[in-house]
C-alpha cells in the first residue's frame, strides 16, 4: 500500500515571516492527519525557519532544489549536506520550471537524483510533456526519455525511496488540469517504464501529480489507483486551501 504524499511548493513565494505565518496556521488544520505525509517546500531562504517549526510534526520540509555536489565552487547553489544539516528530508529536482528557465538537463538530474539517494534525501523527480507533445501523441516518448536520463546508474536497492511527480507542463498554473482519466492513464504508463528501468519495486514508487491541482479537483484525482499524492503550486500558498487539498 502506497502512503500518498501531499507536497506544497511554493516555488519563489514568502518570506521567512510569511513561511512562518502560514506554518502557524496550517499546522491546526492537519493536526492528528496521518493518512497521507505532508511535506512543504519553501524557497531556500525559508527552508530553516519551516523545518524549525514543523520538527517533530506529522509535516516534514524539503528543498526546491540543489546541487550534487558535496561543496565546492559553486556560487548560488545548495548542497546535499547543507540540507541535511538543516533537517530537510525531500528535495525537488528536474521541476520544469527548472528545465525551461536554469538550463536543467537530463544529466544534470541524474547526477541529483543519485546524489540525493545517497544523501538520504527523497528525491520528487518531475517529468512531463509539454502541450505540443501531447497533442502530438509523443507524451510516452517524452517521459520515457526524461525517465531514462534520469534514472541511469540510479541504485535499484534504494528504489522504493524515489518519488516521481508526473506534472504536464500545459497544466502548470493554468487552470488546466489533466482529467482523472487522462493523469491515471499517464501515471500506468509511468509506472510501466519505471518497471522497466528498477524491476518490481516500480509497484511500490509514488507517483504525484502535479498541474493545477486545488481543493475542488483534489478527490477525484486522489482517488485514482496509480495516483500516489499531489505536487501542488499556487493552491498551496493559503493554509486552508492547502489544508483541504491534504484531507481530499
Ligand atoms: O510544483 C508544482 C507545479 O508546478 C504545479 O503548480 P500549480 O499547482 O500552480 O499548477
Amino acid at each position: 500500500m502506497r502512503k500518498k504524499l501531499i507536497a506544497a511548493n511554493w516555488k519563489m513565494y514568502k518570506t521567512p515571516s510569511e513561511a512562518l505565518t502560514f506554518v502557524e496556521a496550517f499546522l491546526p488544520l492537519v493536526a492528528g492527519h496521518t493518512r497521507d505525509e505532508i511535506v512543504l517546500f519553501p524557497s531556500i531562504t525559508s527552508l530553516a525557519t519551516v523545518i524549525n517549526r514543523v520538527r517533530g510534526t506529522n509535516v516534514a520540509a524539503g528543498a526546491q532544489s540543489m546541487h550534487w555536489a558535496n561543496e565546492g565552487a559553486y556560487t548560488g547553489h545548495t548542497s546535499p549536506v547543507m540540507l541535511t544539516t538543516l533537517g530537510a528530508t525531500h528535495v525537488l529536482i528536474g521541476h520544469s520550471e527548472n528545465r525551461q528557465y536554469d538550463n536543467e538537463t537530463d544529466e544534470r538530474i541524474n547526477l541529483k537524483v543519485k546524489a540525493a539517494i545517497s544523501h538520504g534525501l527523497i528525491p520528487l523527480l518531475c517529468i512531463g510533456e509539454q502541450l505540443d507533445e501531447r497533442e502530438s501523441g509523443k507524451t510516452e516518448d517524452v517521459l520515457a526519455s526524461q525517465l531514462a536520463g534520469a534514472l541511469a546508474g540510479f541504485p535499484k536497492e534504494h528504489a522504493d525511496k524515489l518519488v516521481i511527480a508526473y506534472e504536464p507542463v500545459w497544466a502548470i498554473g493554468t487552470g488546466l488540469t489533466a482529467t482523472p482519466e487522462i493523469a491515471e492513464e499517464t501515471h500506468v504508463i509511468v509506472r510501466n517504464h519505471m518497471a522497466q528501468h528498477l524491476g518490481d519495486v516500480a509497484n511500490d514508487i509514488r507517483i504525484l501529480y502535479g498541474g493545477s491541482v486545488k481543493p475542488e479537483n483534489s478527490k477525484s484525482l486522489l482517488e485514482q489507483p496509480n495516483i500516489d499524492g499531489a505536487l501542488v503550486g499556487g493552491a498551496s500558498l493559503k493554509p486552508d486551501s492547502f489544508a483541504a487539498i491534504a484531507q481530499y
